[in-house]
């Protein structure tokens, strides 16, 4: 079988590198051009040296890389991919954007959070927000894939069970999420410097982040009414991963196991999502470098508060990952192809 021929514009960032890195190893499918905005002419192995004697790709412009793939991913800060899936849908190739151009479907509320306004307002509503479990049929017929972001993931597929069976009330949801440094991308700032990070912690954007009305249109085209969520970030002196713990209370009077056979029942036939035995808890270390998200389930007897520890890696699950996840179902590959990998045990 002929491979799928495949290019990653800003694949000098975290994101696209982490690309590049899982789709070499994918049976389907051949990386046949990557781009960057200040590299263009230097080889990938230059700037990371882990490429060296595997990849002897060289950055070529944008351009290029539409023109040489039949399925391009972008993973360029937002606010670049709009002209970019125009290109792709004009040529009869895919696209899956990385950022979160694609991921609002409301323009309003895009323009509030991204200080950006649709400017193709079909292309937006063709676009597919990707969330590989819940939407599988949909990104099955996508040209154009919002891949969604990395807190949004932890927290749509912890929650995901009890909102569509409308076992969750008293609103707002809580969403307390902490994230690895590698979630703010490779641009140096003062708040990601490692004497800044290092040994430190703490929240950040508390309740004003942007992914606040991502996860709110996910709960709530899960629930099929108006969900609300405080959402609280938090930055870990650690590289990668994300651990979502979140606080709900249940409609009807049910017991633990019955939640629990409920999220077994529901991720049955999803191969990277793990719902953890009863009594376990959730821990990022056994999810790093994967595409795994590892769901643990609690209850505070005390309160009745239902409680989803929800854990992925940021780059993987959160991002690269996922997007290939979405690739393989777009093209009809196993879902799991070039993602089978497992997070190091120690
Ligand atoms: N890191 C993460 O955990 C996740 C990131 N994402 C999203 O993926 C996207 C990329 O993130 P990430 O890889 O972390 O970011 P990085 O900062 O690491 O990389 C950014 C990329 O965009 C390119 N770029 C920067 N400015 C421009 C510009 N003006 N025009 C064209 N290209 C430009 C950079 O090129 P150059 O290197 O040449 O400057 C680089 O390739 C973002 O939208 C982010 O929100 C999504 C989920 C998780
Ligand atoms: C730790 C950190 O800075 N995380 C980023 C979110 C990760 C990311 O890149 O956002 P997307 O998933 O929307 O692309 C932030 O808070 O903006």
């Amino acid at each position: 079988m002929s491979k799928l021929h495949v290019g990653v514009i800003g694949a000098s960032g975290y994101g696209g590198a982490e690309l590049v890195r899982l789709l070499l190893r994918h049976p389907h499918v051949q990386v046949t051009a990557v781009s960057s905005h200040q590299y263009t002419g230097q080889t990938l192995a230059s700037l990371y040296p882990g490429f060296q004697d595997v990849c002897d790709l060289t950055f070529v412009e944008q351009d290029e890389v539409i023109a040489k793939s039949d399925c391009v991913f972008a993973a360029l800060p937002s606010g670049y991919s709009e002209p970019i899936a125009e290109a792709c849908v004009q040529q009869g190739k895919k696209f899956i954007d990385l950022g979160a151009d694609f991921r609002l479907k409301d323009a309003d509320v895009y323009e509030q959070w991204y200080d950006h306004s649709f400017q193709n307002e079909k292309l937006h509503a063709d676009a597919v927000y990707g969330l590989s479990e819940i939407y599988h049929d949909e990104i099955e017929q996508a040209s154009v894939i919002g891949n969604p972001g990395c807190y949004p993931t932890s927290a749509a597929l912890g929650c995901y069970p009890v909102l569509k069976n409308h076992w969750a009330k008293g609103m707002p949801i809580i969403i307390d999420s902490k994230s690895g440094v590698t979630g703010s991308g490779k641009k140096l700032t003062e708040g990601t410097h490692f004497p800044r990070t290092n040994e430190a912690f703490a929240p950040y954007k508390v309740g004003c982040h942007r992914h606040t009305p991502e996860i709110e249109q996910t709960l709530s085209g899960f629930a099929e009414e108006p969900v609300q969520v405080t959402f609280v970030p938090h930055l870990l002196p650690i590289n990668r991963g994300i651990v979502s713990t979140i606080y709900l209370h249940c409609t009807k009077k049910v017991d633990l196991e019955q939640i629990h056979q409920l999220y077994v029942d529901t991720y049955a036939d999803a191969p990277f999502v793990r719902v953890l035995d009863l009594g376990k808890t959730a821990d990022l270390k056994f999810v790093k470098y994967s595409n795994y998200c590892d769901i643990s389930l609690h209850m505070d007897e005390h309160t009745g508060m239902f409680i989803v520890v929800s854990c992925i890696d940021n780059m993987v699950k959160g991002a690269a990952g996922q997007a290939i996840q979405n690739m393989n179902i777009m093209y009809h590959f196993e879902e799991d192809a070039g993602l089978k990998g497992i997070a190091p045990s120690f």
